[in-house]
């Protein structure tokens, strides 16, 4: 039988986001306490690695020489699998389960794939989550105007909201809308000075196959999006933009966005295997997210199916479905895509 695997949590969120003031009270709380924390700050003075707890100390690395998204990707992977007996004593590894803070300008999907194409380390750890922080007060602008912003929301299976309280009213309502945008699908919880559900994180279960159907709700939530029939494609139906926020919030982000799908019947094995090989290496790098639940003909449950950019993960079949609905849902978050060429991808499934 195959051993567990060590739990990850990728925290981003923009600079100055509240990043650190979230993982200092992690760190504290029981449920983190056999935690890894590793830390990745850009420039000389690197301070976060001594704002976060003292509790702690001893299972903080910081990787202060650049960004692990670029120059010093090598050394968060060194980092990840010295780990395992770097911290250890008397031959027991000494934590459960590990956060990676970013910088705040980093870009998450070059993170998540090292963990994933790197044989040793996907063969230690599994990918929890991608948490992501967002200002309340500055969250609509920066999304606005910068791109490593735009794709720490689009990646994430959790957005958590800060600084609600020095926020006006209007500054929060326009920085949810815009990270509904971005990602219709990830939950959005609010962060008060670094404190927040903490449950929610721990029960983070997207990056990697489901092996419970309880996410799969959050995933997709049908009942808020309107979708309308795809003119010359039968049985698909696409989420109108406009019922997930003001379409003219998409003015500047039209680079990215988020497409959902409804498929109406059911697809073969053949099918799912011909869609993927064809879309992987042709779209790959113009989709930064992709999650599936796909009825496949004779399975009992659902099939789900996560991607990274170019990297797919293994699919998760589930053993039953989590409700009524039997229906194929895909969410896309794309940089530069058109619906159009998604949809003539999604021909296949037809
Ligand atoms: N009022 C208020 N201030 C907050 C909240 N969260 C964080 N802050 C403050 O925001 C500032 C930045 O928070 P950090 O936690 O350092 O942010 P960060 O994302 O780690 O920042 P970088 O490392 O620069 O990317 C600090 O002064 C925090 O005290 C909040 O919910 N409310």
């Amino acid at each position: 039988m195959r051993h567990e695997r060590i739990p990850l949590i990728l925290l981003t969120g923009f600079l100055g986001s509240g990043k650190t003031t979230l993982l200092n009270q992690l760190v504290q709380l029981p449920e983190f306490s056999r935690t890894l924390v590793i830390i990745n700050e850009f420039g000389e003075t690197s301070l976060d690695h001594l704002l976060v707890s003292k509790s702690s100390d001893d299972q903080i690395v910081e990787l202060s020489s650049g960004c692990i998204c670029c120059t010093i990707r090598g050394d968060l992977a060194k980092t990840l699998s010295d780990a395992t007996w770097r911290f250890a004593r008397n031959g027991v590894r000494q934590f459960d389960r590990v956060v990676i803070e970013t910088t705040g300008l980093a870009e998450p999907t070059p993170i998540l794939q090292i963990i994933s194409n790197t044989p040793k380390l996907y063969d230690s750890y599994r990918m929890q989550g991608t948490v992501t922080v967002v200002d309340a007060v500055n969250g609509a602008g920066t999304l606005a105007t910068h791109p490593e912003a735009q794709k720490q929301v689009a990646v994430a299976d959790l957005l958590l909201l800060s600084k609600s309280d020095l926020a006006t009213q209007a500054q929060e309502t326009e920085t949810r809308e815009a990270m509904l945008l971005l990602n219709p699908t990830a939950p959005v919880q609010l962060v008060l000075q670094g404190q927040t559900q903490v449950d929610e994180i721990l029960a983070l279960d997207h990056a990697e196959p489901v092996q419970s159907t309880a996410p799969l709700h959050s995933w997709l939530p049908t009942e808020q999006l309107r979708f309308a029939p795809v003119s010359g494609k039968q049985g698909l139906l696409r989420a109108d933009q406009s019922s997930a926020a003001p379409a003219d919030l998409n003015r500047h982000n039209d680079r990215i966005r988020a497409y959902c799908y409804v498929l109406e019947h059911p697809v073969t094995a053949a099918q799912i295997d011909q869609w993927l090989d064809a879309l992987m290496p042709e779209l790959g790098p113009q989709l930064l997210r992709l999650k599936a639940i796909l009825n496949v003909v004779g399975f009992p449950g659902p099939l789900v199916v996560h991607a990274v950019q170019h990297l797919l993960h293994p699919a998760g079949l589930l053993k039953e479905w989590p409700d009524e609905d039997r229906r194929c849902k895909l969410v896309f978050i794309t940089d530069n895509l058109s619906a159009e060429r998604l949809e003539q991808s999604l021909q296949l499934l037809q």
